[in-house]
């Protein structure tokens, strides 16, 4: 992205400079991160922050968090009255802690897992089990998913480079030139209700009930942004997404051109090896 960004300044010379400078500010946030981290452990720990300094560890407590709730005989789903508001509560509190802890963490033990992919998005699995399925989303700059819903299942997602925007819809009636004439029967519209941008360490929630959404990585701007000062590591690709599906996603709805279409997600990688 580097070069696309410092086309801006039109002049080749400054554009090779930039870069360098790009790459090596990249770099010292790296060689640094270590005693950052420290830093924040032990400031963390005070605060009663969770640690989540690897992968292995957001997993383990992930994996600890749906335990619990289950100890207690609770039935875990996210649609209305399937899920007590108060073990809702708990579980969402947890997630989101431990995601932002890890992403927080300067680990860059997930891009093991971060493959991409020229044409699209891509679906990386971390680990599936009968509670949750973690999966790392790799996004090149432009890629954007559909609007899509998640299948009745909890979706929690963090972004660990790059930016990203969220943006939200509702179901909404046929627009007026529809009217009168025969719907299709997978006619199904959408609108846009609110749109978030993201960086790295925000977390978010969604299910059926709240909205729809896409999710991208737009635009050189971004990037511009980040590499002039923004946190995270640089990922000249576009950005990365951890996504905790709570239970595995089965199949999707998928909103396009006012029809909507079911499909079953597939995986580009599973435990970073290429499908
Ligand atoms: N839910 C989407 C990614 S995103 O756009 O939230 C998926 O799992 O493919
Ligand atoms: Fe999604």
């Amino acid at each position: 992205m580097a070069s696309v960004v410092c086309s801006l300044d039109g002049d080749g010379m400054v554009q090779i400079a930039r870069k360098t400078v790009t790459e090596s500010v990249g770099k010292g946030c790296q060689d640094t991160s270590a005693a950052v981290v420290q830093l924040g452990a032990a400031a963390s720990a005070a605060a009663g922050v969770p640690e989540v300094p690897r992968l292995e560890d957001l997993l383990q407590q992930l994996r600890d968090v749906f335990e619990r709730e289950k100890a207690q005989g609770i039935t875990l789903g996210s649609q209305q009255h399937q899920q007590q508001p108060e073990s809702f509560k708990r579980m969402n509190d947890g997630v989101q802690g431990l995601l932002r802890a890890y992403a927080a963490s300067n680990s860059l033990d997930w891009q093991k897992y971060a493959l991409f992919n020229d044409l699209h998005y891509v679906r990386n699995l971390v680990e599936a089990n009968d509670d949750f399925e973690l999966i790392v989303l790799c996004w090149k700059t432009g890629q954007v998913s559909r609007v899509h819903n998640h299948a009745d299942s909890h979706c929690w997602l963090a972004v660990l480079g790059g930016e990203m925007r969220e943006v939200q819809y509702q179901q909404a009636p046929a627009p007026p030139a529809v009217h009168g004439a025969a719907v299709p029967e997978d006619a199904a519209y959408v609108e846009a209700t609110h749109s978030t941008e993201m960086r790295v360490g925000d977390c978010g929630y969604i299910n059926d009930f709240l909205a729809l959404h896409t999710v991208g990585c737009y635009g050189p701007e971004a990037e511009r942004c980040r590499s002039e000062g923004g946190a995270g590591p640089y990922v000249p690709q576009g950005g990365v997404t951890l996504h905790l599906y709570a239970p595995p996603i089965k199949r999707v709805k998928i909103y396009d051109n006012d029809t909507v279409t079911e499909r079953i997600p597939g995986f580009y990688s599973k435990g970073g090896v290429r499908v």
